[in-house]
């Protein structure tokens, strides 16, 4: 059963017992481009605190470096090693873990965020926002040269997706042999601005469904993001507390890395979502209605 956490002393109880504070970004920090009431003045206090704060995205559109940008923008404070976006997972995944040769490529949909992260990593790759996959004349196999050095295809939100970039990676996946599927995440919507839009699982969607088979997803609730996180910053999964709120990735997330979840309702999940005959089986430890709430604790 979840804690709905309301008086000042439950926040302040919450700031008693946790040094690493996870947050996930859409939903919980901002809508879109729209700060989500108290979420500055939060990260104020828990870094007056000298509490250790990440932030642990699933949106793949932007690399950590072009999200600072964003918090800058925003005016929040943030610094680049405290940034984890799945384009970034993605791209370690696919240098570390599968451990792509150097002389193969990656067929990208997504945007240029994923590219560059790819760039960093120093895996090459083919697609994403080049002009020529832009193209909306009908896509023909008589036009489509096969690269055989592509080894891999990642799938993450690609807001200028079109079947061309469908069918190039279909082909990559069906005709290239040992080509890994790979998905930045399998969100089905995200929250931006006054309304949801579909996520980067609705953009994998319909090659799964084309291939018959799924991706390996490399974003929340996948352990491999936290591995990510893990190699590069020391916390302790018992005094480390996931903020989110969506219940299959951000909640899921913290439980499958041990950690404490905090759900919040400003995104995502509702309350019939958590209370009531069709609550999920997903429980996380904490609810609150917002970030904002924590303002209450003591400066
Ligand atoms: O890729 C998507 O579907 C969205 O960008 C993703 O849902 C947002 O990621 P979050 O910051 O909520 O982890």
């Amino acid at each position: 059963m979840a804690v709905r956490l309301s008086a000042a002393a439950d926040y302040e109880a919450l700031l008693d017992k946790y040094d690493t504070w996870m947050f996930d970004c859409d939903g919980v920090l901002w809508h879109g481009d729209r700060l989500i009431e108290g979420a500055i003045e939060v990260l104020s206090i828990l870094r007056q605190r000298k509490k250790q704060i990440l932030f642990v995205t699933n949106n793949a559109t932007k690399s950590r470096k072009s999200y600072k940008g964003k918090f800058d923008t925003l005016g929040v404070e943030a610094h680049v090693d405290e940034i984890y976006g799945s384009a970034y997972a993605a791209a370690v995944y696919i240098s570390s873990v599968i451990k792509l040769p150097k002389d193969k490529k990656v067929y990208v949909i997504g945007m240029k965020g994923m590219e560059e992260e790819l760039a960093d990593e120093g895996v090459s790759f083919v697609g994403g926002t080049d002009p020529a996959d832009a193209t909306l004349k009908p896509f023909s196999l008589s036009d489509f040269t096969l690269d055989p050095t592509v080894g891999a295809v990642v799938c993450g939100l690609d807001t200028a997706i079109n079947y061309t970039k469908l069918s190039k990676a279909f082909q990559y996946l069906t005709r290239n042999p040992g080509c890994h599927f790979l998905a930045t995440n399998e969100d089905s919507t995200y929250p931006a601005g006054d309304g949801l839009l579909p996520g980067a699982g609705a953009i994998s969607a319909p090659l799964r469904y084309a291939l018959g088979k799924d991706p390996v997803a490399i974003g929340k609730p996948a352990k491999t993001m936290l591995d990510c996180i893990q190699a590069k910053v020391h916390y302790d999964p018992a005094r480390t507390i996931m903020v989110g709120d969506r219940l299959n990735t951000d909640i899921l997330f913290g439980q499958n890395g041990g950690l404490a979840t905090l759900l919040v309702l400003t995104g995502i999940t509702s309350e019939a979502e958590i209370t009531g005959p069709n609550a999920s089986s997903i429980v996380p430890d904490y609810v609150t209605s917002s970030i904002g709430d924590l303002r209450t604790v003591g400066q």
